[in-house]
């Protein structure tokens, strides 16, 4: 823009000025100021372009973030008869989208017309005020002269125009890029944090208390957990209980208003994010794939960048996941489409175990699906599993029996605060465990 419009413009409007001057320095006084006016109105035409640009950045953020919300939610919205409400929503939001767009548009173009009517207005009042005030001082050929060098000043100024209203334009999105670059992540690691390359598994809580923001209620109140290396810990507790958030904590996703958590008697909060997040994989309860192969999806996040073939297919058989893989067209280089979606639930969470395996690390938090597997595919599941979790210190989010049973101490999380309760009360039918379960499945029920 500098170079193809603003240096030419410049230099075509300096040299019609001089001439100007050089013909005659009063009128091209009295011309000079007609620039101002002219400044100010297209000063005020590009802020209204900012604005409506402004006003089209949004429009197209929000239809954006609603086809991204709801195209994966198709199957739901059809289910739920859903489609006609959507698709009206979808017509609002591009109806607004649309008429942001033209009025930006509209106003683009109308900008050089606006300011050619008002400087030709001004041309035709200054010859005439010229006419009447030299009375035949100036010969015919000068006054003609300085009429063109006026007439060719029009294009360096609607050059200048465009240029700024085109950065008027540009202006929202930039505005926009640095608000996200001011954005401040509240978990910082600190500049000389550790390098922790292995850690047994030893997870220490200490006095965790925690809230999600100034105003929210406490979640975690002086949470006091001890995980030895190797052991299977099962989290139960009411929907909403504060069991995500203890393993979001360990993550480091958040950091706790008081207390700490260790790993392997190191304060995480002295440890390298990277670190921390590289000894513990996460099985979240919605299997997350992405599209690409399904190799490439169990070596997600190889830090050297290549995927080690070999350990891919070793993952694969311990998880179950190689016989279903190996029957799909091409194999292991099989496209499983966005969000791994041609894939069944079951094989997605196969495929997910397989990712967990080849990540070698010495914890895994298993976030528990809440909808069941046929039979078939939940003793696949749970084989894998339970060959995943051999060599692991693993914490379970747990809403099933046999899942709880498969752990070494079962912890309720309540009130902020965790209770170890014994494994035979789960299957005692009149224990207290028992109640409690029967409690949650009747939330659970009234929730639906
Ligand atoms: N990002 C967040 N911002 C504000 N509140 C949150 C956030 N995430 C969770 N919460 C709230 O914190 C509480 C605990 O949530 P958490 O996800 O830990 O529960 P949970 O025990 O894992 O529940 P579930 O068994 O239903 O998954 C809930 O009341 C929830 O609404």
């Amino acid at each position: 823009m500098l170079f193809g419009t603003v240096v030419p413009n410049t230099l075509q409007f300096l040299v019609m000025a001089t001439q100007m001057v050089v013909l005659s320095p009063p009128l091209a006084l009295v011309s000079a100021l007609g620039v101002p006016c002219l400044l100010l109105v297209i000063g005020y035409l590009g802020e209204r372009l900012r604005g409506i640009s402004r006003r089209a950045h949004i429009t197209a953020a929000k239809l954006s973030s609603y086809v991204n919300e709801v195209l994966p939610l198709m199957l739901v919205v059809k289910a739920n008869n859903g489609e006609l409400n959507e698709n009206l929503h979808f017509c609002r939001l591009a109806h607004d989208d649309l008429i942001a767009r033209l009025g930006k548009k509209k106003l683009k173009a109308v900008i050089p017309q606006i300011v050619q009517v008002i400087y030709i207005g001004g041309l035709i009042v200054l010859h005439a005020i010229s006419l009447i005030a030299l009375k035949g001082s100036m010969d015919g050929s000068r006054l003609l002269s300085f009429t063109m060098s006026l007439v060719l000043l029009i294009d360096p100024i609607q050059g200048m125009g465009k240029a700024f209203n085109e950065l008027k334009e540009g202006e929202p999105a930039v505005e926009r890029l640095f608000e996200l670059a001011q954005f401040h992540n509240k978990v910082v690691e600190k500049p000389n944090a550790l390098d922790l390359c292995y850690v047994t598994g030893d997870i220490k809580f200490s006095g965790v208390t925690f809230r999600y923001g100034d105003n929210l209620p406490l979640i975690l109140n002086e949470l006091d957990i001890h995980i030895k290396r190797g052991e299977r810990v099962a989290f139960i507790g009411r929907s909403g209980g504060g069991k995500t958030t203890i393993v979001k904590l360990l993550l480091r996703l958040y950091d706790p208003l008081y207390g700490d958590i260790f790993l392997d008697d190191y304060n995480i909060q002295e440890v390298k994010l990277r670190n921390i997040r590289e000894h513990i994989v996460l099985i979240p309860q919605d299997t997350m794939l992405f599209s690409g192969t399904v190799a490439e999806n169990i070596g997600y996040k190889d830090a050297s960048g290549k995927l080690d073939m070999e350990c891919v297919e070793n993952a694969a058989r311990i998880a179950n996941a190689d016989e279903f893989i190996r029957e799909l067209p091409h194999g292991y280089q099989t496209n499983i489409g966005p969000r791994g979606s041609l894939l069944s639930g079951g094989q997605r969470q196969r495929v997910a175990i397989a990712r967990a395996l080849y990540r070698k690390s010495s914890i895994l938090i298993l976030d528990e699906a809440t909808s069941a597997l046929d039979s078939m595919s939940e003793q696949l599941f749970r084989q894998g599993l339970e060959r995943l979790m051999k060599n692991h210190t693993v914490l379970i989010i747990a809403h099933r029996i046999e899942t709880m049973m498969m752990a070494d101490r079962v912890l309720l999380v309540e009130g902020g605060k965790v209770e170890e309760v014994p494994k035979s009360s789960i299957l005692s039918p009149d224990g207290h465990l028992a109640s409690l379960l029967n409690s949650f499945a009747d939330t659970g029920r009234r929730k639906n």
